[in-house]
């Protein structure tokens, strides 16, 4: 069955999440629709404080929401948590361990709260802990916790797998490992929801994304969708009047915007870089201009984010009536 059009594993629907009460409440999600379907792993990106975390939660069954609807596996993850849980996996982001136990005493113990769980030893090699089962969690470093955690989340054999930020804190290696884990989840069928800071980590990982900001979904789509929706960059030097001018700049084709002009130098924003450059690059050649230190960069999913991020006000937003 194509991910496309199977029934979502989880749905969100106006989905609002407020702190607090009176004058002092603040609402941290603000009526957000989302939709994962099965098998796919979904990004949850966002700048700091965006809500990410605090939508995660009403997902997961950690807390209800103040308005909307959310349903995971058909139920409502929060109010039949009983029917949720045993069939989800949650790495958060700061996982309390008794540091006094090892890391194979932690899986045990964990092991036997499980209804069909995976072997303790086959789960802390998949997060390559095994060499460090015998030592205690207060002497394991922070990059080993996240890894123990993470053998927590998936012992259950989860159908959907909660990660939020699952790789902070890992050097380069074991992230990459952690990245290996995750797809060989997919590869089994598991559905991923994902946190993360990031932006290479999406674009490993994700099948689609969301980037919040301010309690609500600015950008969503594939990674391609929504790199799409946003303009390629042109930028140079040049002594030529005429190509500093942005009014004269203003005649060429599929331009995403005015283009700008400073001490700096111009930046151009493009819809379709090779049509502007192509046009650039002839009036150019046709006044004999040289452009110096000339710079074209196709969208990124980083220019996304930056631009989510530069469009925000960092003033929150009270909550709502
Ligand atoms: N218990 C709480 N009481 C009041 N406000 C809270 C509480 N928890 C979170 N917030 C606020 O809600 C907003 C969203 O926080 P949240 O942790 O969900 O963001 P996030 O996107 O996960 O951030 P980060 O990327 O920094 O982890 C922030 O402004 C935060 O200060």
């Amino acid at each position: 069955m194509s991910t496309q059009t199977a029934t979502p594993v989880i749905s969100v629907h106006g989905a609002r999440r407020t702190y607090g009460t009176g004058a002092t409440a603040f609402e941290a999600v603000r009526g957000i629709d989302l939709e994962v379907r099965p098998g796919e792993l979904f990004a949850l990106l966002g700048t700091n404080g965006a809500g990410k975390t605090s939508l995660l939660e009403v997902i997961e069954g950690l807390a209800p929401t103040s308005a909307g609807t959310v349903k995971v596996l058909g139920h409502d993850p929060y109010r039949e948590r009983h029917r949720v849980r045993p069939r989800t996996g949650i790495m958060l982001q700061e996982a309390g361990f008794p540091a006094d136990l090892t890391a194979a005493e932690t899986a045990r113990m964990w092991h036997g709260t499980l209804g069909n769980p995976r072997p303790v030893e086959q789960c802390l090699a998949m997060v390559s802990l095994s060499h460090r089962a015998k030592v205690r969690v207060s002497s394991l470093s922070g990059g080993e916790r996240r890894r123990l955690d993470l053998a927590l989340a998936i012992m259950g054999r989860p159908e959907i797998l909660f990660l939020d930020e699952p790789t902070t804190g890992l050097d380069p290696q074991s992230r990459r490992s952690a990245w290996d884990l995750v797809r060989h989840l997919l590869g089994e069928g598991t559905t991923v929801v994902l946190t993360t800071h990031y932006l290479q980590e999406a674009e490993e990982l994700a099948d689609r994304l969301a980037i919040m900001h301010a309690g609500q979904v600015v950008r969503e789509g594939s990674i391609a969708d929504v790199v799409a929706a946003e303009p390629a960059r042109i930028r140079y030097q040049t002594a030529d009047a005429a190509l500093r001018d942005p009014v004269a700049l203003s005649a060429l084709p599929a331009l995403a915007g005015r283009p700008r002009s400073d001490a700096t130098g111009v930046e151009i924003e493009t819809t379709d870089l090779q049509a502007t450059l192509t046009a650039l690059l002839v009036r150019a050649q046709e006044a004999g201009a040289a452009l110096e230190h000339l710079d074209a960069s196709p969208a990124s999913l980083e220019r996304a984010f930056l631009a989510v991020a530069e469009a925000g006000t960092s003033t929150p937003v009270p909550a709502a009536a």
